[in-house]
């Protein structure tokens, strides 16, 4: 990652917890680059849908600096039934190279993570085994892969033994990095990436034991440009297949790259999601997979508060907020809006309240928004006022209260139950209690409330915002 960007992000994050959000929005409007989208642009194309996905991706390694925790079950399948079922509950028991042992510790590791525990025996067993994993985003996939890299190359030989390819440019970058840190203490291991803009010359070859790039350059590197021998690699990684998918064209050159690997080269693929099509698309890199899945938590709104308050308009349902922040405490709170156009002027209205507002939306690169979602976690503001593009992934365990300023709805218009969930499924985490307001202005997102309370068959209750006795007793 290139250090000016985030001097950049830091820069531009420093100036949004003040009052000039609304400045600041046309600067960052400028800045924004490749990884910038719109989420009003309607209908989108695959290749917009994969950027959408990549981009979330890159957000959630960048937020996520430390292991997600989690006690929910690992569901294993393996492909020989009747093999003992291996698990680990500590590095030692990997018998992994000194090297790599001590580059595990330098990491922070004291013990492996849920899905490491089965996952890492798996890898290392002998005779190789394929696998396909899947959990979500922050769980210890990449850094078992990686060890699962390292572990199996044989420094003596100076060609490419494993192969790892990621959805885009960002991704591959950041995985490399892991392969770095995890290795610092075994530099006979050498990585190479196969990148957009690494150009090497013809004719030569790779010497490094890793390649690590992106579907395209990787296909080029084998077939054109002859840089690796496919029929060498030991060990080939597909990170990411689920936003891999989203695009056809990365699809093919993944399974055409598998198609030139040897026999008994190991496969291993990995998802942060396991819909139908990511599952078609495992079956056919991986022949004869052991499966490991992480349970998903049951995200439920028992835990939650859910009401509404009745406006005609945007700016009585900023008066409504007002109301409110001045009838309770609040610790810190998400509010979403549908368009970062509404989000941008909330955030405006609000700070000239006084409030310290984050800004959040989706034409903000990557890395900006990292740094936004950094200071919120840390307190530094305390209303994070985002569009739907930013609302997956963020953990924020403070956040009290979340407000519907626009209630989630689908592109074609219908109540969107799913996001719905996602975003006030966050303030009762952990058996706190949590608090969720919706703000309803049309008959329209009247509708679109009856039918999310049908949907979860919950009941949300009337709110006043004008009674401030009863708006306080709804936060006892
Ligand atoms: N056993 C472990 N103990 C402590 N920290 C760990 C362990 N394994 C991984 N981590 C750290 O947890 C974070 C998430 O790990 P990792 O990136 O491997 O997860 P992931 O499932 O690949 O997530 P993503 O797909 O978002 O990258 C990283 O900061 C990593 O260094």
């Amino acid at each position: 990652m290139a250090t000016d960007s985030w001097a950049l992000a830091v820069d531009v994050q420093e100036s949004l917890g003040t009052l000039q959000i609304k400045e600041n929005e046309e600067k960052l409007k400028a800045e924004a680059n490749g990884t910038a989208k719109t989420e009003e642009d309607g209908d989108k194309t695959d290749e917009e849908e994969k950027e959408d996905r990549a981009a979330q991706s890159l957000l959630n390694k960048l937020i996520h600096s430390n292991l997600v925790n989690t006690t929910n079950q690992v569901e294993v399948l393996q492909r020989d039934p009747n093999s003992p079922l291996y698990s680990v509950k500590s590095f030692e028991e990997l018998r992994l190279k000194p090297q790599l042992l001590k580059g595990v510790y330098a990491m922070g590791f004291n013990r492996p993570s849920r899905i490491q525990e089965n996952a890492l025996p798996m890898m290392l067993a002998e005779p190789p085994q394929n696998l396909i994993a899947q959990s979500q985003s922050g769980t210890g996939k990449t850094a078992a892969f990686v060890l699962a890299m390292l572990s199996r190359v044989d420094p003596a030989n100076n060609w490419p033994q494993c192969l790892c390819v990621s959805p885009t440019y960002e991704l591959a970058l950041q995985t490399g990095k892991v392969i770095e840190q995890m290795g610092k203490h075994y530099p006979e291991v050498k990585l190479e990436y196969a990148i957009r803009g690494n150009k090497l010359e013809r004719g030569m070859k790779i010497q490094e034991q890793i390649v690590i790039g992106t579907p395209g350059t990787v296909l080029d590197w084998c077939v054109k440009l002859k840089f690796i021998d496919p029929k060498k690699i030991k060990v080939f990684v597909l990170d990411e297949a689920d936003v891999m998918i989203a695009t056809q064209g990365h699809q093919d050159q993944s399974i055409r790259i598998q198609r030139m690997l040897p026999k008994d080269c190991q496969m291993l693929l990995f998802s942060a999601t396991f819909e139908d099509s990511v599952w078609k698309f495992a079956q056919r890199i991986v022949p004869d997979p052991n499966i490991i899945k992480l349970k998903r938590e049951e995200e439920t709104l028992d835990t939650i508060k859910q009401y509404y308050v009745l406006c005609s308009n945007k700016e009585e349902k900023f008066l409504a907020l007002c109301n409110i922040y001045g009838a309770i405490t609040i610790a810190q709170a998400m509010i979403f809006c549908h368009t970062r156009k509404t989000a941008a002027w909330l955030a405006g209205e609000l700070s000239r309240e006084g409030h310290q507002v984050a800004l959040l939306s989706g034409e903000m690169m990557v890395e900006q928004r990292a740094a936004v979602i950094d200071r919120f976690r840390e307190g530094k503001e305390k209303v994070l006022v985002t569009t739907n593009v930013c609302a997956r992934g963020i953990d924020v365990e403070q956040v009290s209260v979340v407000i519907n300023f626009d209630l989630p709805v689908d592109k074609d218009g219908n109540p969107d139950n799913e996001t719905y969930l996602h975003r006030i499924g966050r303030t009762g985490r952990f058996g706190k209690r949590g608090l969720a307001i919706n703000m309803v202005d049309s008959k329209q997102s009247m509708n679109i409330l009856n039918r999310i309370q049908e949907h979860f068959n919950k009941k949300i209750e009337r709110l006043d915002a004008d009674d401030l006795d009863e708006i306080e007793k709804i936060n006892n």
